[in-house]
Parts: structure tokens; sequence; C-alpha cells
């Protein structure tokens, strides 16, 4: 499945015209600064998530702003959006809209390949973007982290496999590491893979641990492996009510 959405993503970036881009008006909400500084441990990255190649549709009735708005309400510390839409159905608008209605940082969700894409995401108003280490060569990886970080860009680097992880860190440490539980060639998802990846992190570095978390004890789980941040999706958006499924998350008196 990654390599087939990669190839959907070379096409897209073939008509990517950088040229035609509008400079950025809004400054950049830093997510480091907002994982780092939470109310809520561990924080939340709350992702507006309208379906998925392993899920199918999931939130028929999608509606992102209202549901970002709920998850600021609620205390998460930023928002993912997915903006892919062969495979996610997700958009550009989808981002455009949540940053505007919301005041925490924004994470543009995608499959970022290239400088082209970078450019983009600044210039939609994202002010975080993911780069997926089994998506990219370590040095190209290591290219579009600075590229993006000397815009005012926050990176979350994510991997999944020990040998990515460890190919990376023999080019460089990312300010933010995300553990995707959730193998993106197979979907398997699995919270204990957190924990077998931050062992092999570096001292004192703030993971994310991301996928298949879905209730308070998940939470409590990930918790204990060390994790700075949660990215949550599916969970919430199934909820019918985030504000609430927040709160239970975090095990909040009702
Ligand atoms: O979610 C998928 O099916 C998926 C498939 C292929 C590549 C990426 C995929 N998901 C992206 C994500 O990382 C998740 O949306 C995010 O971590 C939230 O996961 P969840 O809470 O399990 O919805």
């Amino acid at each position: 499945m990654l390599n087939t959405i990669l190839e959907t993503k070379a096409a897209e970036i073939a008509a990517i015209d950088p040229t035609q881009f509008t400079p950025r008006q809004s400054p950049y909400r830093s997510l480091y600064e907002a994982v780092k500084q939470s109310k809520r441990q561990p924080a939340l990255i709350a992702e507006v998530k309208k379906a998925s190649p392993s899920k199918g549709l999931i939130a028929p009735h999608f509606q992102p702003v209202q549901t970002a708005k709920a998850y600021e309400k609620a205390g998460a510390a930023a928002i993912s959006v997915l903006t892919d839409a062969t495979y996610f159905q997700g958009s550009v608008a989808d981002l455009q809209g949540v940053r505007a209605a919301v005041s925490i940082p924004v994470l543009r969700k995608d499959f970022i390949i290239s400088e082209e894409q970078v450019l983009e995401s600044a210039a939609i108003g994202a002010d975080a973007i993911l780069l997926i280490g089994e998506a990219l060569e370590p040095k190209k990886l290591h290219a579009l982290y600075l590229q993006a970080t000397e815009l005012g860009l926050s990176c979350l680097v994510e991997v999944h496999s020990k040998s990515v992880l460890a190919n990376l860190l023999e080019v460089f440490t990312p300010s933010l590491i995300g553990i995707n539980n959730r193998d993106l060639h197979t979907f398997h998802t699995a919270l204990e893979h957190t924990q077998e990846i931050a062992s092999l992190l570096p001292a004192g570095i703030p993971f994310v641990s991301e996928s298949g978390i879905h209730g308070q004890q998940d939470v409590a789980t990930i918790e204990q492996f060390g994790a700075s941040a949660m990215l949550v999706g599916e969970h919430l958006m199934r909820s019918g009510d985030p504000e609430k499924a927040i709160a239970k998350l975090y095990g909040d008196q009702q």
C-alpha cells in the first residue's frame, strides 16, 4: 500500500507549480512547543480523518472544522489534518479551514517526499509536516527536514521499523520522532511497537506514539513507555462526541 501511495504522490508532485503559491501571511505555530507545554500529558495530537486505506470510510458525516474546534476545546495540543484525497478523502481545503478555526498548531498529514510539497505545505498554512522514514532515503529526509525547518515548519519524523530508525540516526537526530504502531505495508497495529522502538532512541528525545490508541488503558500503556504525545484519529472520529472521548481518554471525572 505504501508503495502504491507513493506512486500516486509522484504523479501529484509533477502537477505542483511553486511559482503559483501566494506568500504565506500567518506566523508558524511550533508543534514541539505545543507538545512540550501541553497541560495534558501525554500531549494529544488529534486527527481529523474521514477515511483510510485500512478502515475505509470512518466518518460519513465528516465535519473537519467542527471536529477540530471540539478537539481544541477538549485540550488537544495540536490538530493533524490528512490532506491526501485519493486514499484518505482529505484535502488542502480541510487543512485551511481547520487552520483558520483553531489557535493550536496544525500538522499536515500527507506523504511528503519532495521540495515542492514542503513549499506547498508552508504556503497553504500548515505549521508542521510529517516526514515518513519508510518513504524516504535518510539523506533525502534530512534535506526536506532542513528545508522545512528553515521555512519555519516543525517536522514530525515518523518511523516504524528498527532498521529505518538506525539508518536515520546515522544521518541526523530529529527534534521530534513519531513511532507509528501501524505497519504501513501490512496495517498490523500494536502499541508494544512504541516500547520496542522507544528503547532504541537517543536519551531525552521526545516521541509521539501514533495509531491504534482506543481508550484510557492504551493511553496509560504508551505513557508507561515514555511517550510525550499520542496521535489519535479513528477512535475520536468514531466517538460521535470528540470532547467527551478526549476527556475519557485522560480519565477525567465526567
Ligand atoms: O490509517 C491507515 O490506514 C494508513 C494506511 C497507510 C498509511 C498511513 C495510514 N495512516 C496514517 C496514520 O498515521 C494514522 O492516520 C494516524 O497515526 C492515526 O491513527 P489511528 O488513531 O489508528 O486512526
